[in-house]
């Protein structure tokens, strides 16, 4: 008889997994060099920003108290004392009714409180002296940006764990971080197992089908911010698994193992398992796809024993791997991010297990919707092609129609309102 598996409900699972202390690391490396990675320590204002209160239009820098009877029956004449572009400083100061001829981000002459733009005044030439004429009264700070609006030196500016992006880049370069803190990438493992793999380049053979479990979960490793490490695929041999995995483990933060993990005659995972002496975690999930997917720890180190059928990997790799890699990135919110979209099908029949439905979504008429990327089944690789997000179908006697708001994951999207700090 075999032993009977007792599945575990999802979220004691991720518990469980999350309850593991596993620690990130730090490196520091050029700014050119660590866009897409994640803050390794909190990011603090070095210096004001703006540097210096500046003009935020083209215009002429003058004084309000002179502009204050002003209008188009009084206009007010003011002499020009001096041109600035960009980069220049100011060598004289305004006295009254004088102004100085600015561009956009020089800083302000001393004694200027706003700036009235080109288009506003007319210029007049007078003994060879130039003049604008301002039929208007302007309004104190018109088109300037002030010293240390946006942030002040000292400032916390961005946390741990925020995922470096455009804008995050331009802040870095800011503050002059030439040389950043992040966290070191964890490497990642990868052994797909199964007699029946070949390679991406070998011919197709009789009852042979090619590994395409490696490619997947790299590009998902990469894309939770990790590195993955392919290291080949193990025929169904006790012997040749254990000793590959025992020697592999050493060498890297965690190890993904694909296949292998359910009851069939040549799934030897269990064995490999107990001949290292691993603590399993738990083997069975109440989850569909991925009830399969097999935690240990072994010297330490997660060892993730996913399915081999792809959209059970692919799903057992975002709920259980993903969020360790996500804390050892220092990230804040280590899940998925979630939101909720109206099911655009279907599920006539209820599922005693919670069901992750590889999706795609899209908007239609100010509403997010959401429909099956293809056949919903766990052997099917097609489907994840086109899976942005997964729906998820809580197992019980419910039943779903189209038009049900159904909670959905998104596997795109990083978030952002957790990490930066507001
Ligand atoms: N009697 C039972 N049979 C099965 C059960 C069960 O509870 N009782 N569970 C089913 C479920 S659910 C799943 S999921 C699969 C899990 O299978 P394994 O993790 O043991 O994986 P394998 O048997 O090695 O392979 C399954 C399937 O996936 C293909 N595969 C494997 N590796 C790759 C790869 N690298 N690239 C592409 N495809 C791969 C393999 O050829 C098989 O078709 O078990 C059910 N059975
Ligand atoms: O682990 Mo299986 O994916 O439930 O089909
Ligand atoms: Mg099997």
């Amino acid at each position: 008889m075999l032993e009977k598996r007792t599945p575990l409900q999802i979220n004691q699972a991720i518990k469980k997994i999350m309850e593991h202390t596993i620690e990130g690391k730090t490196e520091v490396v050029s700014i050119t060099e660590c866009d897409q990675r994640y803050l390794g320590e909190d990011i603090l204002a070095t210096n004001d920003v703006p540097l210096f209160t500046r003009a935020a239009f083209d215009g002429y820098a003058l004084r309000l108290i002179d502009t204050a009877d002003a209008s188009s029956n009084q206009p007010i004449e003011l002499k020009v004392v001096e041109e600035l572009g960009a980069g220049m400083v100011a060598t004289k100061e305004i006295g009254p009714f004088e102004t100085t001829r600015i561009m956009t981000g020089t800083m302000v002459p001393k004694g200027c409180d706003a700036i009235i733009m080109l288009e506003a005044v007319k210029v007049v030439e007078k003994n060879g002296e130039k003049y604008i004429v301002i039929k208007r009264k302007v309004k104190e700070g018109d088109h300037i940006s002030y010293r240390g609006e946006e942030a002040k030196n000292g400032d916390m500016i961005l946390k741990k764990g925020t995922k470096i992006n455009p804008g995050v880049m331009a802040v870095l370069a800011t503050f002059g971080y030439s040389k950043v803190r992040v966290a070191v990438k964890p490497k990642i493992g990868i052994f797909v197992t199964g007699s029946e793999l070949l390679d991406v380049d070998e011919p197709i053979q009789n009852g042979k089908i090619r590994n395409s479990n490696s490619f997947m979960i790299a590009s998902q490793v990469r894309r939770a911010g990790g590195e993955p490490i392919y290291l080949g695929k193990l025929p169904d041999v006790l012997d040749t698994c254990t000793n590959a995995v025992d020697a592999a483990i050493k060498d890297v933060d965690m190890l993904i193992t694909t296949g292998g993990v359910s009851v069939g005659d040549y799934d030897l995972m269990p064995e490999v398992y107990k001949a290292l002496n691993g603590e399993v975690f738990f083997n069975k999930v109440a989850m569909r796809p991925g009830s399969v997917t097999t935690v240990a720890i072994l010297n330490g180190k997660f060892l993730f024993g996913l399915s081999g059928n792809p959209s059970a990997s692919y799903v057992g790799f975002e709920l259980f791997t993903r969020p360790v890699i996500k804390k050892m990135l220092f990230c804040e919110n280590t899940h998925l991010r979630a939101s909720v979209a109206q099911l655009n099908v279907d599920f006539p029949k209820a599922n005693p297990l919670t069901r992750f439905v590889r999706s795609k979504l899209y908007f239609e008429n100010g509403k997010l919707l959401v429909d099956p990327a293809g056949l919903d089944k766990s052997n099917v690789v097609m489907s994840l092609a086109h899976t942005d997000s997964l729906a998820v179908l809580p197992g019980g006697k419910r039943c779903f129609q189209k038009g049900d708001q159904v909670q959905v994951l998104l596997l795109d999207d990083e978030g952002s309102s957790d990490t930066m700090s507001r």
